[in-house]
């Protein structure tokens, strides 16, 4: 069938569509708030001025006698500008028109400076009103704003800080001050760093919640205004030059707060596609992605806080129980003065609503595929996210357990968050306010309820649309596209984000002591890696001919083998580190997670493994192979153990920058033996190094690891094999294992240097992580 006659999706009845409804509260002059919702008028235009005969009359004498209209038109509300005098200001910018997101703010004022006797609307598209509460500021000194019940104005939302921002008042001025939160204080659409000066009728954004400054009353709404997200002309290519190809054409959506929308289609449709670019994963080739008006890819790191994804792979660690995973995963997450019993209180309720309490102590290994999904759907649901995407949260799940989780997103749709999901299953689409049809080549097809799908395509079971929108993808998007013209909001310019020195402490504490117990917990790899390393020096010593630190090339060959020895151990302990956990990683770096602090914790805990290692392969190679007679600072088994650490953790560090290069843990593993082979040609031992190997060599671990070795055991004052023999030749000493503490010290430099450098070419690395394809 292919499409043919026009329909028109919302005009045609009188019953309204879902989205009409839109809340506002309007500010007027020196009068109380007051809200009305557009939808309450019955009528597709609503017009507001300071005449008696508007539909919405204002008081301010700021406001012309008509000001301008509210227009329903394709499923959105339009503010427009009558030729009014002062005009409408929409982020700080005079404006003509604007298509109405939630969450939005327009004021009518002289232009200079919020006044009181300025107008201002704050927009709410949810179904549930905005219940204002009132605070009065009379004499108060500080007025403090948070999730504290002790706080003047108390938000109880997991993601507000116990004491988020405060308004001090100095003479007749007042401040706003940001104390040091976690998810960061807005004021009129910017990020509050230091002492802000306010204005009368400022808008102060925390969380989701709006609070609106005057400097006799202070009102807020607590109840959540809800997030709505569109999608503007979005073109995603994939593939480079001759090869790319489109998955996303010129997509147009919009999604209102409180919203269940499914995304549905064939396979290689481009629904992950356009799910990642709307959740901030993927940037698109062209147009743009709105979250409450504000663009998602300029201002990424400021919406970040409000938008849970979970990804199709799953985002869990497999050796820590449930319930360990989601405590490290609040306590990055959830704001550093929350209590234990908070804390818990939010992972016993996501552990609930996946429906997991059973399991809550079992490893995550041993969780089945659903199971698994579940999980990863819980550790998103701990932040309590407005915004919601999910990629096939219900594969591998079967029609009972897929039915409750979708009830379950269902209740929260009600409650004000906004769901959006990928999915192959149409048995529970009628539980979605709305659904994204994607046909091939990543067209739109039809965006609108199940209902008006079914009447759209002139079919009778959702499954049929299924093969009209793969063979004749871009003729249905042309009918549907001839039906609603394209979304393009006016939006915010770009909010401030900052990270504090607090904050990446905390999450180097937590993410080391994560990556503490999950090296613990996968016990048989520990021991292994632990294992390895007498082991190694019990081979060694089966080679030792007793003229050990007796003889020259003997000495050299068994320390150059103590050395590569290292350099393998810490290679191996860190070279899969990275890239084994990799999607898990790119999601709480897209949550906020300092990369900083995770290089970090992964070089704590396995400094920790390296130097157990050490200690055993030193000990071990001391009590089978012997040691020196006398070290240059300290006792020789001291300084051998000092350089085998030092060289077992830079080659940690390289094997994590390693890591850091490959999203895959094999591919990283088959990179491990390639490594290896510059220390051993470059270290100076097997061949003499001149002019540009010996350039290559000063970037071989194992070169400044030999040099500590054989400065300790005084390789220069050794007697080759020849002069033992009786021949008299010379022994030409070598200026790097001159039997000096300098020497020893600078080859100790120079490994630590070695560390430095990869952990940070490793946090470059990482920063790329972001523009990853999705
Ligand atoms: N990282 C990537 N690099 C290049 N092409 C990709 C990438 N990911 C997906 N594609 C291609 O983009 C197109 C859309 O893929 P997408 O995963 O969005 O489809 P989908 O509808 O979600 O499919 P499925 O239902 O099979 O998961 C496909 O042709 C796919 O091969």
């Amino acid at each position: 069938m292919q499409p043919s006659e026009k329909t028109s999706l919302y005009r045609q009845s009188d019953s309204l569509p879902p989205g009409r409804d839109c809340t506002v509260t309007i500010f007027d002059a020196n009068c109380s708030p007051y809200t009305v919702n557009l939808a309450d008028f019955r009528k597709p235009v609503v017009t507001f001025g300071r005449a008696a005969g508007n539909d919405i009359v204002f008081a301010s004498h700021l406001v012309s006698h008509s000001h301008g209209q509210f227009e329903y038109i394709n499923g959105q509300w339009i503010i427009r500008d009558q030729g009014s005098t002062n005009g409408l200001i929409y982020n700080e910018m005079g404006i003509a028109q604007h298509i109405i997101s939630n969450g939005d703010f327009i004021r009518i004022d002289d232009g200079v400076e919020t006044i009181s006797e300025g107008v201002l609307l704050v927009f709410s598209a949810g179904k549930a009103p905005n219940r204002w509460e009132r605070f009065p500021v009379g004499q108060n000194q500080k007025i403090t704003i948070g999730r504290s019940s002790n706080c003047s104005i108390s938000f109880p939302n997991i993601s507000t800080s116990n004491i988020h921002a405060e308004i001090l008042r100095e003479g007749d001025r007042y401040y706003l001050v940001d104390c040091q939160s976690t998810n960061g204080t807005i004021l009129n659409g910017e990020r509050v760093s230091g002492k802000i000066v306010l204005h009368e009728k400022d808008v102060i954004t925390i969380t989701d919640s709006k609070i609106i400054f005057t400097s006799s009353d202070i009102y807020y709404c607590r109840t959540k205004t809800g997030i709505s997200v569109d999608v503007s002309d979005v073109v995603i290519r994939r593939g480079k030059g001759k090869k790319s190809f489109v998955t996303s054409n010129h997509v147009n959506l919009g999604v209102r707060p409180g919203e269940l929308v499914a995304i549905i289609g064939g396979s290689g449709a481009g629904k992950s596609t356009i799910l990642n670019c709307m959740c901030g994963y993927l940037p698109p080739t062209q147009g743009s992605v709105y979250i409450n008006g504000i663009n998602l890819y300029q201002n990424f790191d400021s919406l970040k806080k409000i938008i849970g994804y979970v990804p199709q792979s799953d985002i869990v660690y497999d050796n820590l129980t449930l319930w360990d995973m989601l405590v490290y995963a609040a306590k990055l997450r959830l704001p550093s003065d929350i209590n234990t019993t908070e804390r818990n209180a939010a992972i016993q309720r996501a552990i609930e609503t996946v429906e997991l309490t059973d399991k809550q102590n079992s490893l995550v290994k041993s969780l089945s595929g659903g199971q698994r999904k579940r999980a990863s759907i819980a550790v998103e649901l701990l932040s309590d996210p407005n915004l919601l995407f999910l990629d096939e949260p219900a594969s591998g799940l079967d029609p009972g357990t897929e039915r409750n989780l979708m009830h379950s997103l269902r209740l929260m749709a009600d409650s004000g968050k906004t769901v959006i999901l990928v999915t192959h299953s149409v048995l529970q689409l009628a539980l979605c306010d709305k659904v994204v049809f994607m046909g091939k080549g990543g067209n739109l097809c039809f965006y609108g309820s199940q209902k008006e799908a079914l009447d759209f395509f002139g079919v009778a079971d959702t499954v049929d649309i299924y093969n009209l929108i793969t063979d004749h993808a871009e003729q249905w998007r042309d009918k549907y596209n001839s039906m609603v013209p394209p979304v393009s909001p006016a939006h915010y310019a770009g909010l401030s984000h900052t990270r504090n020195k607090k904050q990446r402490i905390k999450q180097l504490c937590i993410l080391t002591q994560r990556c503490a117990k999950l090296t613990v917990n996968d016990r048989q790899r520990t021991l292994l890696l632990v294992c390895q390393a007498p082991v190694l020096a019990f081979l060694i010593s089966l080679v030792a001919t007793g003229k050990q630190f007796e003889q020259y090339e003997m000495t050299k060959s068994l320390l150059f083998a103590l050395s590569c020895s290292a350099f393998w151990v810490g290679m191996l302990n860190a070279i899969q580190e990275v890239c084994k956990e990799r999607t898990i990683l790119k999601r709480e770096y897209m949550t906020g997670l300092s990369l900083s602090s995770y290089v970090g914790s992964k070089i704590g805990v396995l400094s920790v493994l390296c130097i157990i290692q050490s200690f055993l392969l030193t000990s071990m190679f001391t009590l089978l192979v012997g040691v020196p007679e006398e070290g240059v600072l300290f006792h020789p088994y001291l300084e051998l153990l000092i350089t085998t650490i030092l060289t077992a953790i830079s080659s940690a560090a390289m094997g994590l920058l390693v890591s850091s290069l490959f999203s895959n843990a094999d591919r990283a593993m088959t990179i491990a033996p390639i490594l290896l082979m510059p220390q051993i040609l470059f270290s100076g031992l097997i061949f003499k190094l001149e002019g540009a190997t010996q350039a290559i060599s000063w970037f071989a671990v194992c070169r400044w690891s030999m040099e500590g070795y054989g400065t300790t055991a005084d390789l220069n004052g050794l007697p080759l094999k020849l002069q033992e023999e009786g021949i008299a030749i010379p022994h030409e000493a070598e200026s790097f294992y001159e039997f000096t503490a300098d020497n020893l010290i600078t080859a100790w430099c120079i490994l630590v240097a070695f560390s430095v450098v990869f952990l940070l070419l490793a946090r470059i690395v990482l920063s790329k992580l972001r523009k990853e394809n999705a």
